[in-house]
């Protein structure tokens, strides 16, 4: 919300973070599903007087945007997928408060993975998994929408494939060239979607579960490339381009797509020893894995200019 002041230009929004919600759906065969979201709520409302008059009387409380999780996924009798429940807040909000033009709902879900057990899928059973499922959904009191999806520590690694040749060499250079080298890396992925209203967001679970399960495959087939031979990585910004490239071209629905990529080295163990035979002589078999410091790569591919 932008207001002017005294001449000055003023904005603020307000909202609860990290509210986590756990929900659980109990079906007739006896399988219970479950979910645990961690929600963020910010609201864009006209409330100016709270911040220049010591007038409340157009705040809608933090505390009442917590309860409002509880009380919608009570209310959600179906499993639906985290987009869906980030647009039920963002329409509650929009809707009931005459003050509130725009809210804008995050969500982490925490990886709950249904367990197996002697190799059958448990009723009731879960273990925790890796990466998280996001989603964010910008609601405007217009029934406009932006919707983004995403995906946060997807940790990857190829043993070969990759190599990083003809980069820029000066004096402070010392890395060599190389046509063989390990990858790895952990993925944020967040991806926006074409729909641009409430009336034509597809409502109809599990359609956002599946688009991720999907668009998470793609990412990873294409890091990965087929079972035997893999597929050749000239740079992690190579990569990076292909598995974004992949994404906007296999899904017509998907409007942008911004993906972080950290570079986290494997480094060569060569230990000489001046006085005997070398302790330890590199032959792309002994590293020291490393988490810092890390290159950092990261891009987004857009279908249009517009929509940046
Ligand atoms: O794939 C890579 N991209 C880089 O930009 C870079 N920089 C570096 O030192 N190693 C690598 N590897």
């Amino acid at each position: 919300m932008a207001d002017e002041i005294e001449g000055l230009k003023f904005e603020q929004k307000h909202g609860k973070s990290r509210v986590r919600v756990g929900r659980i759906w109990r079906k007739e065969d006896g399988n219970h599903f479950f979910v645990e979201w961690n929600v963020n709520i910010s609201l864009l409302s006209h409330c100016l007087p709270a911040y220049v008059r010591d007038d409340n009387s157009d705040i809608v409380a933090t505390d009442t945007m917590k309860n409002t999780v509880y009380a919608k996924a009570k209310e959600c009798s179906e499993i639906l997928s985290v987009e869906e429940f980030a647009i039920e807040l963002g329409k509650h909000f929009t809707t009931l408060y005459p003050q509130v033009t725009t809210a804008i709902i995050n969500i982490v879900e925490k990886p709950w993975e249904r367990v197996s057990v002697d190799g059958q899928l448990h009723q009731h059973g879960f273990k925790l998994g890796s990466e998280k499922h996001t989603a964010e959904a910008i609601v405007k009191k217009s029934g406009a929408v932006r919707l983004t999806s995403g995906v946060e520590g997807l940790a990857v690694l190829k043993t070969t494939q990759s190599g990083f040749e003809g980069f820029v060499r000066d004096k402070y250079t010392a890395l060599p060239e190389t046509k063989e080298r390990m990858l790895a890396t952990e993925v944020s992925a967040s991806w926006k979607y074409v729909f641009e209203s409430l009336s034509n967001i597809p409502m109809k679970s599990p359609y956002f579960t599946e688009k991720y399960l999907d668009v998470k495959k793609v990412m990873l087939e294409t890091f990965f490339g087929p079972p035997k031979e893999g597929v050749y990585s000239a740079s992690v910004q190579s990569t990076l381009y292909q598995m974004a490239r992949a994404v906007l071209s296999r899904f017509p629905d998907v409007a942008s797509i911004q993906l972080r990529m950290p570079n986290l080295h494997f480094l060569p163990v060569n230990l000489p020893n001046k006085d005997s035979p070398t302790i330890v002589k590199f032959n792309d078999d002994v590293f020291t894995p490393t988490d810092e410091p890390h290159g950092t790569i990261e891009a987004s591919l857009s279908r249009s200019w517009s929509r940046m």
